[in-house]
């Protein structure tokens, strides 16, 4: 699951296109890929970074074995000296990315990757299917923890993810999200996230009452949550669960009780008065059924008396939007001068237009630490020698501010450097933890729920003015045909 060869994950474009690199032997031109995204998930003000760890664990595995040129020959697609040559690959490149649990924003580069053109493009599939994923389920997990506040949030999503791997690394993503734990124990064992659960309906069903169910639950467990809604919350569950309990007496933890259908607000109420009034005033509701960020918040206007929440489908299915949609675009290569010069991609539709040349992107902070703004520069440029700095819209240049008590951070930091892996992940708690600080230094305007405030995203003057050259060079070059 999380350690494996993922070199055929690929697009067979990606071996069609380094089989011409081959060919025509422009395998070893030094290129420039930049990852980035358009437009934040499910309407959100940002995005949380995710997939690094496995990223990294795709690159430290690639190579082609025996049985994969095999395979690529017998479908004739290839030249098989080109496929022998890959039997040689590696992969020498450097790559620079955010850092998991990194808050990240549209149209910046949040992955990089230099080095051998063949090399680099062979990346493109499975960089982007891991980041895309993780990213979007780490954001929405995010929103799931804003609107349930400082309620306890399980991850219950693994029977309804997109197959296997989508559930357990879904469940690491949610958990750098904020989640508090997942139900999915493979996730727990590779990921050291902690695992929490309750019981299904089948057992009440085995048993066919509640109260034989509950009892039998009660006398093989320590800490006790029922499912109340097998039958009914009402008439049955709840009733049944507390006679188990005080049968029980300290026998057992009567922690919680588990509401799954029905009117979670009006029944939460209900079975708060009845837990109470039976003296288990420390037992807590938890709810799970179709839950995400919108219908916690509901419930929560209706004061429900749910105290956590079970969340799966909406978020392990980032059901809302079910993909990020970032790109891995081909910014800058040799032209066979020894020199990175600018590449870019204008096409018919202006919006897909990239940025040229290899850049970085910083996170402007002013003096109270508070986000300002990113600011992308060319790879170089360093917003901290300047005196002030000039931060305008790219495309609306009147909108604009100059910042003179500021900080810049770096995104993109080394995380290999010539093949060689040089950046080691911190443990999933630090990894978590950052995100949560990052968050609270963003101010409150870009983390609403619907409409948050647009983050400013800007360009350097130079980056600004090398992009409007090469438009202007692929204008002329149009012109001439
Ligand atoms: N008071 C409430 N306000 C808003 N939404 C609620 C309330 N109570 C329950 N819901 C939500 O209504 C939806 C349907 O509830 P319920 O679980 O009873 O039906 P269901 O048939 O199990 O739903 P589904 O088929 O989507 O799992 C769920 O998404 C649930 O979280
Ligand atoms: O709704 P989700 O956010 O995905 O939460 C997980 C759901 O999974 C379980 O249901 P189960 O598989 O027993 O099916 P159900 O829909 O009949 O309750 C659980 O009881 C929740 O309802
Ligand atoms: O532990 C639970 O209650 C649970 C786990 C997965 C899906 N639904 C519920």
């Amino acid at each position: 699951m999380s350690k494996g060869n993922l070199t055929m994950h690929t697009d067979a474009y990606e071996l069609s296109m380094m089989q011409t690199f081959w060919g025509k032997h422009l395998q070893n031109r030094n290129a420039v890929f930049e990852m980035f995204f358009r437009k934040n998930p499910f309407g959100s003000g940002y995005a949380i970074f995710a997939g690094l760890q496995h990223l990294i664990e795709f690159v430290n595995h690639l190579h082609f074995s025996d049985k994969d040129i095999q395979y690529l020959k017998s479908t004739h697609l290839f030249n098989p000296k080109f496929l022998d040559y890959l039997r040689h690959f590696k992969f020498h490149g450097t790559i620079r990315s955010a850092h998991e649990g990194d808050l990240v924003f549209p149209n910046e580069p949040i992955v990089q990757v230099g080095g051998p053109i063949l090399e680099c493009q062979l990346l493109e599939t499975t960089i982007l299917n891991i980041v895309n994923y993780q990213t979007l389920i780490a954001t929405k997990a995010s929103r799931i923890r804003a609107a349930a506040g400082k309620d306890p949030v399980v991850e219950f999503g693994s029977r309804r993810a997109q197959e296997v791997s989508a559930a357990n690394w879904g469940a690491r993503a949610a958990y750098i999200g904020g989640f508090d734990g997942t139900s999915n124990v493979l996730a727990g064992q590779l990921f050291d996230i902690p695992i929490a659960g309750t019981h299904a309906h089948s057992l009440v069903e085995l048993y066919g009452n509640d109260y034989d169910a509950f009892k039998a639950y009660a006398e093989t467990h320590h800490d006790c949550t029922f499912l109340v809604d097998t039958y009914s919350t009402l008439k049955s569950g709840v009733p049944a669960a507390i006679k188990v309990a005080k049968e029980m007496g300290n026998k057992i933890n009567f922690k919680a009780v588990r509401l799954d259908s029905g009117d979670q607000a009006y029944l939460s109420k209900q079975v708060r008065k009845m837990l109470d009034a039976a003296g288990f005033t420390h037992t807590k509701i938890v709810s799970s059924s179709g839950l995400d960020e919108y219908i916690i918040t509901q419930l929560k206007m209706q004061h429900a008396k749910i105290d956590a929440w079970g969340v799966g489908t909406k978020l392990i299915t980032a059901y809302d939007q079910p993909s990020l949609g970032g790109v891995y675009k081909l910014v800058a290569v040799d032209d066979g001068t020894g020199e990175l010069k600018n590449a870019m991609k204008l096409t018919e539709n202006p919006a897909k237009a990239t940025d040229p040349a290899k850049k970085q992107t910083w996170r402007i902070t002013s003096g109270d630490g508070k986000s300002q703004g990113d600011y992308i520069t060319m790879d170089g440029e360093d917003p901290n020698k300047e005196h002030s700095l000039f931060m305008f819209h790219p495309k609306y240049t009147y909108i604009n501010k100059t910042l003179t008590d500021f900080k810049a951070e770096p995104l993109l930091k080394t995380i290999f450097k010539d093949g060689k892996q040089v950046y080691h992940e911190p443990p999933i708690n630090d990894i978590k933890q950052h995100a949560k600080t990052s968050l609270s230094l963003l101010w409150p305007e870009y983390k609403r729920q619907i409409n948050p405030e647009y983050y400013p995203v800007d360009l350097s003057k130079q980056c600004w003015e090398n992009k409007q050259n090469n438009i202007k060079q692929i204008r002329e070059y149009l012109k001439k045909l």
